[in-house]
């Protein structure tokens, strides 16, 4: 008579499973060699940031993704696999990564759904050499050990291993389950977050606001004199809480302020955390299908309806607001020609968030499968939406204008599948944060005509998305 172990209940097809495993440890056992497995578990109807919450309590590396335009997160700790690169052949470095790993990974999922099973999760730095105290690297790819999905309402569980010809299969079966009981009980509890988040900031202004004005004045000149045509100026503000930011509070926060964005997290595991809420999709990889969102062109919310439809108008109508704009979009499609695809531009139209309304025009394409996402990463970074025309001047101008790193803001963050499947967004609307202490990052498109006083008014306004949700 076979004895079921009674963690197998918890599994859902323990049999397969089993021997699943057992196949994966021949192999290990006949080539020598060890894989990287990948099981992926129905869960019942779970809420991947409470988990994230509640189970990363160890404070290990740890990432997450959420959007509610189709409804989807991911939630994942803990390392399987990992990858810090430096240095400027990245985007090489960072598939030469994908490759080895692709070559060792077995997967057995569940579920056909693109969120359900192994993600590379990755986040890059702005620019090629980052120099932020070493707190993230230029780049980070790192295959989660534990990831929750959600899509719609299914919700699963990924456990990612290294199996070798001396692995028990019976400890991986009850650690699998035994996740699976944890990540339940926590399960529907949804976070209530208590709502005054924490005091005051001890110091909240913007640092050399004069600066970032006269940065404005010199690339005008700069346009002037043909240099250019565009640049995006960034600028960050400090602060520093009384007591430590809660970035579970913050995401909470963002996601139901912001429900037209990507709210995202990246923690390096050693304290630090990169976050924020951003708008802008650099691209997304479904099914050979891609779509990417040009956003550039900014204006406030109206307090009132007619104000509001009015700031809208005059968005739609500007001639300089609409340069700004078309030079993403411009950027974006020559970009994805150079690659030999034959993207398809939407209308003009407004993305209206909940502090800023901006213009935006959807890129789709359909991509064969000999172009990898990587590829079309290394072509889109940086788009003019955060850099400027031409993109080498632009970038040799930031790095002259600015004075500070821009690590992590503005630089693409996503996933990818073992499919070909990706998401990548851009990192703005975000901080960086560490104990007590936030650096908050905002930007402005810089064109003929701009206003160096409108310009620091527009950032002080893009700066309020993740100042109001850290207070
Ligand atoms: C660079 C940022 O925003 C970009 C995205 C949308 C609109 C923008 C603008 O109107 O200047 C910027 O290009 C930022 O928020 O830090």
């Amino acid at each position: 008579m076979s004895v079921t172990p009674c963690y197998a209940r918890r599994l859902a097809d323990p049999d397969h499973l089993h021997h699943f495993l057992q196949d994966c440890h021949k192999k290990c056992q006949q080539r020598h060699q060890s894989f990287i497995i990948s099981v992926t578990q129905p869960l019942s109807l779970v809420e991947p940031l409470a988990i994230l919450q509640q189970l990363n309590f160890r404070e290990e590396r740890s990432f997450y993704w959420e959007t509610q335009q189709p409804k989807s997160a991911i939630a994942a700790w803990g390392i399987c696999q990992e990858k810090n690169i430096t240095g400027t052949n990245r985007f090489q470095q960072t598939q030469d990564f994908i490759d080895n790993c692709k070559d060792k990974i077995i997967e057995l999922k569940h579920s056909q759904l693109s969120e359900a099973g192994l993600k590379f999760l990755t986040n890059f730095s702005f620019f090629s050499t980052s120099s932020y105290q070493g707190h993230f690297p230029s780049v980070t790819i790192f295959i989660p050990r534990w990831q929750v999905s959600r899509a719609d309402n299914t919700c699963f569980l990924t456990y990612n291993f290294l199996l070798s010809h001396n692995s028990n299969i019976a400890t991986i079966e009850s650690k699998l389950s035994n996740k699976i009981e944890e990540i339940e009980k926590v399960g529907n509890s949804i976070i209530t977050f208590p709502f005054s988040l924490s005091s005051p900031f001890q110091k909240s202004e913007l640092q050399d606001s004069s600066q970032f004005k006269s940065a404005v004045k010199l690339a005008l000149k700069d346009i002037e004199r043909q240099e250019l045509t565009k640049i995006v100026l960034a600028h960050h503000l400090d602060v520093v809480s009384p007591v430590s930011f809660s970035p579970y509070l913050s995401l909470h926060y963002l996601r139901q302020r912001y429900p037209h964005c990507y709210i995202f997290s990246v923690s390096n595991g050693e304290g630090t955390t990169f976050l924020g809420a951003t708008p802008e999709r650099l691209f997304s990889l479904r099914k050979q299908h891609l779509i990417s969102d040009a956003i550039a062109g900014s204006a406030p919310r109206g307090k009132t309806e007619k104000i509001d439809h009015q700031f809208a108008q005059n968005l739609l109508a500007s001639e300089k607001e609409r340069r700004e704009h078309q030079a993403v979009s411009c950027y974006i499609i020559k970009q994805l020609e150079a690659l030999g695809l034959t993207p398809q531009r939407s209308r003009r139209q407004l993305l209206k968030l909940s502090n800023i309304q901006h213009l935006w025009t959807l890129i789709e394409s359909q991509v064969p499968n000999n172009i990898n996402p990587i590829e079309i990463l290394a072509k889109l970074h940086p788009t003019p939406a955060v850099a400027g025309v031409t993109t080498e001047v632009a970038c040799e101008k930031i790095g002259q204008y600015e004075t500070f790193d821009r690590a992590l803001y503005a630089a693409p963050i996503g996933w990818l599948d073992t499919q070909g499947n990706a998401e990548f967004m851009v990192g703005i609307r975000s901080a960086m944060i560490n104990k007590n202490q936030a650096r908050l990052y905002a930007g402005a498109g810089i064109v003929a005509g701009s206003n160096p006083d409108k310009e620091l008014a527009e950032i002080q306004l893009k700066l309020q998305t993740m100042l109001k949700a850290l207070q």
